[in-house]
């Protein structure tokens, strides 16, 4: 049963368009905001979004807009614009967020500068929104086309957040309650950095073991930064957390990882972005992350190696070197 019928995406990218399809096909009325006109014309004329998710189909009902305007009188708001323009995005809709109407966080990242997790840029934007978080392993391809997918939703308010499954959940689109956001966005936004690593590992052919040692030790690093930051181990150990980081560092697929694998293979940065038109939220969020470790006195090795590859402080083999070469420790250290 819908408890919103009025439904507002917050951005035209493949996942606002893939999130718009699946909750247009539990039947509430989808309007999603694009930043680009071609976007807007191209669903609401061709019901498909030719820039950013190519080649689906997508429901006639959904309607696209380049008005904020437009989703003034949304029920509930999904917000997917990328992380690093999450606050600038939140201050223009601000003013026309109805009131009472919860706020949905669906990017995965860490505000640069600030250090700010999204929850936190948007309380400072709009201060005592009503709010969730979704995160967890999902391609939008594969959620645009109906394959089953879990995810969690993280919201403080248990009630809010059964009723935001009982909006966008489905047969295929399976949401997961969790009451910690804090736990839920760490998750979402380390596995981007980590997965870039993954790509490395692959695109340097360092082998399936490699692979293996870097998922583990990465999820370690994942769950020490998540519970320093106040959130939950047993968060980290779901869907948002170790989920999400076997996705995206198992698959191509993943932007993030198919970044590492380029670089791995000798690609320069800025050749891979140059190349793309899609965002690649772990290269936005490394130095966040580990400045944000660094605050809190987390040992985050993977990370730091990330972060001196894609700020360009050191060579892939510099950075396989430093792991390569760290003294021997406890395992649950
Ligand atoms: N694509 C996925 O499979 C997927 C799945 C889960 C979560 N996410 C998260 O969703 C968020 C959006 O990713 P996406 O895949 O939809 O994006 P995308 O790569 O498909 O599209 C890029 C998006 O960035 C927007 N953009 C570019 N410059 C901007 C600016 N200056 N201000 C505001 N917006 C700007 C574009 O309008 C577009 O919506 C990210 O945080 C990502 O991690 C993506
Ligand atoms: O393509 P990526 O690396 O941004 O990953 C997309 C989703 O976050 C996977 O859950």
């Amino acid at each position: 049963m819908n408890t919103f019928h009025k439904i507002g995406v917050i951005g035209g990218g493949a996942w606002g368009t893939a999130l718009a399809q699946t909750v247009a096909k539990t039947g509430p009325q989808v309007t999603i905001w694009a930043r680009e006109t071609e976007v807007v014309q191209s669903i609401n004329d061709r019901c498909e979004n030719s820039l950013f998710l190519p080649g689906v189909a997508l429901d006639p009902a959904i309607h696209a807009t380049s008005d904020l305007g437009e989703l003034a009188s949304a029920e509930m708001v999904l917000i997917v614009t990328p992380a690093q323009h999450m606050r600038a995005t939140l201050k223009d809709f601000a003013c026309h967020l109805r009131v009472g109407s919860p706020l949905v966080l669906c990017s995965k990242g860490i505000e640069q500068g600030s250090l700010k997790l999204m929850s936190e840029v948007l309380a400072e934007t709009i201060p005592n929104a009503r709010s969730a978080v979704l995160s967890g392993p999902s391609f939008a391809a594969d959620v645009a086309r109906g394959l089953p997918t879990a995810v969690t939703l993280a919201c403080a308010d248990r009630g809010l957040g059964e009723d935001i499954i009982a909006t966008i959940g489905s047969a295929s689109f399976r949401p997961y309650y969790a009451p910690d956001v804090i736990g839920a966005e760490v998750g979402g936004a380390v596995k981007n950095v980590l997965a870039i690593a993954a790509g490395i590992v692959d695109g340097k052919a360092l082998g399936r073991s490699a692979h293996a040692a870097l998922i583990s030790r990465g999820f370690a690093e994942m769950t020490r930064l998540g519970v320093a930051l106040g959130g939950k181990a047993e968060t980290l150990a779901g869907l948002c957390g170790l989920g999400d980081l076997i996705l995206t560092c198992s698959s191509p697929q993943s932007r993030n990882m198919s970044c590492g694998l380029a670089l791995g293979r000798g690609e320069s940065l800025e050749t891979i972005m140059v190349q793309r038109n899609s965002v690649t939220e772990g290269v936005a969020s490394a130095p966040a992350v580990v400045a944000l470790a660094r605050r809190h006195g987390v040992e985050m090795p993977i990370c730091e190696a990330v972060n001196s590859v894609v700020s360009g402080a050191g060579t892939v083999d510099e950075a396989i070197a430093a792991l390569l070469s760290r003294p021997f420790t406890s395992e649950n250290a």
